[in-house]
């Protein structure tokens, strides 16, 4: 248990700064060795620790200001719920606002784009310290406040999971505000400063960097607005804050979901309209698949007898809530995965069908998918007992329809 864990804390950031070194090699094999190991010159760099605090500092400040709602999470063990801020959607327009003033008064974005690496390791190692810092604040929290696993009295392993399932600093909390701000908004502002040094280096960005810009800064975007709907996820439910979330909201998000960006940057594909049109419209498919089966979800578990779902087939539950079994939750028992793949396959395309690389994404989010489906499976066995396998019985697929 702890010797897999401790793996992984080596190999994903291992995974991650292959990446970011072979997506600017000349041959840019996924498979293949780094182009050079870099020292710690390449890695360590004042002016990137600099910024990478500013930046945490900054959306920590934007976390703090008066939201527009605030919204109350799940019921705890102790039954009670907190409360969280509804503003992150605020926060992408405040960075992008003071972002356009910054670049208009010369502010050289595209510089970002070498400093990559240092602060991916920067990313990596304020990732640790504050996995450390949340382990030792677990010691101190009441039974009450600790998540169903990452307490196994295991030490790595509770380290790489997180023992505490909501720990915060006064009203701030710390898994909230990392999930959805600094490494969503930093992986566009990342895209952004690839595209304004692919302008500098050939005179305009490429189409396809363009595609891959509007189609991730479009998912950004939703997630901030639908920024209410991630109080439900297993993440903000169930699982502690450690190592995993930390690393991977911090540092796994900006500096990997960018690779296709990176790629581009380092390697230009030629993209005609016409296949850039399908591209568009697989991402518009994916899109409305994705967004309509997770608001229809939201709409249904908000208020069942709401005009838009009240038509929908349901079946109950001895918890007393309903599963839906029309709609898009009657094609498959996860169509918002199946959205979000179909997106991740057209954020991958305008890269071309040359190398593996930008395809990545795709490959992991896959993983990722099916295990997080086989995960949730579980806990609504769990939950809803006899009701959940009559919803498997009625809607066979979990993913992909006929397939999987
Ligand atoms: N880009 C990325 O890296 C990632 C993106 N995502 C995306 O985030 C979004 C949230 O995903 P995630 O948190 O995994 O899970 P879901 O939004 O799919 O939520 C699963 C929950 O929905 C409820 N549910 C399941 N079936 C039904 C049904 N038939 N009728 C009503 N309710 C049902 C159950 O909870 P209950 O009954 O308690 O309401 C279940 O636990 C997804 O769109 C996913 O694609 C997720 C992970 C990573
Ligand atoms: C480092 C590991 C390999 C795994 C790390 C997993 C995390 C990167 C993801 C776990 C759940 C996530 C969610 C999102 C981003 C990725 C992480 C943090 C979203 C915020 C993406 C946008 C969606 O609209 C909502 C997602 C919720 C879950």
């Amino acid at each position: 248990m702890g010797w897999g864990a401790a793996a992984l804390m080596l190999l994903l950031p291992a995974t991650m700064f292959h990446l970011l070194l072979v997506a600017r090699s000349g041959p840019a094999r996924l498979l293949g060795l780094p182009p050079y190991l870099p020292g710690p010159e390449a890695l360590w760099s004042p002016w990137a620790l600099l910024l990478w605090l500013t930046w945490l500092g900054l959306q920590a400040a934007f976390y703090l200001l008066p939201a527009r709602k605030m919204a109350e999470g799940q019921e705890l063990k102790d039954k009670t719920r907190l409360r969280y801020p509804i503003n992150g959607f605020q926060a992408l327009v405040l960075t992008a606002l003071l972002v356009g003033l910054g670049v208009s008064a010369g502010l050289p974005l595209g510089m970002l784009t070498e400093m990559l690496l240092p602060l991916a390791f920067v990313a990596t190692l304020t990732a640790f310290i504050f996995s450390l810092l949340l382990y030792l604040k677990a010691l101190i929290a009441p039974a009450s406040a600790l998540a169903p696993g990452g307490n196994s009295g295991n030490p790595i392993y509770d380290f790489f999971l997180g023992r505490e399932l909501n720990p915060r600093i006064c009203s701030f909390d710390c898994k909230y505000f990392c999930e959805l701000r600094p490494g969503l908004i930093g992986w566009v502002l990342i895209n952004l400063a690839l595209l304004v040094q692919e302008a500098e280096l050939r005179g305009s960005p490429s189409l396809a960097m363009w595609l891959v810009n509007g189609f991730q800064l479009l998912y950004v975007g939703d997630a901030l607005w639908y920024e209410e709907a991630v109080l439900t996820t297993m993440d903000i439910t169930h699982d502690g804050f450690g190592f995993m979330l930390a690393f991977g909201d911090l540092a796994w998000v900006p500096f990997t979901y960018s690779l296709q960006a990176q790629f581009l940057l380092y390697h230009p594909q030629p993209l005609e309209l016409s296949m850039a049109s399908v591209i568009c419209l697989i991402n518009a498919v994916g899109y409305c698949i994705f967004r309509g089966a997770n608001s229809q979800k939201n709409t249904f578990r908000k208020n069942p007898s709401d005009p838009r779902v009240a038509g929908l087939e349901t079946i109950s539950t001895a918890t007393g809530r309903q599963l839906l079994v029309s709609g898009w939750w009657g094609m498959v028992r996860h169509p918002n995965y199946l959205g979000d793949l179909i997106m991740a396959l057209a954020w991958s395309l305008p890269c071309g069908v040359s190398h593996l690389l930008p395809y990545f994404y795709l490959l992991y989010f896959t993983a990722l998918l099916v295990h997080r489906e086989a995960r949730d499976e579980q806990q609504c066995l769990q939950k809803y007992g006899l009701a959940w396998r009559e919803y498997c019985r009625r809607v066979p697929y979990r993913i992909v329809p006929y397939i999987y």
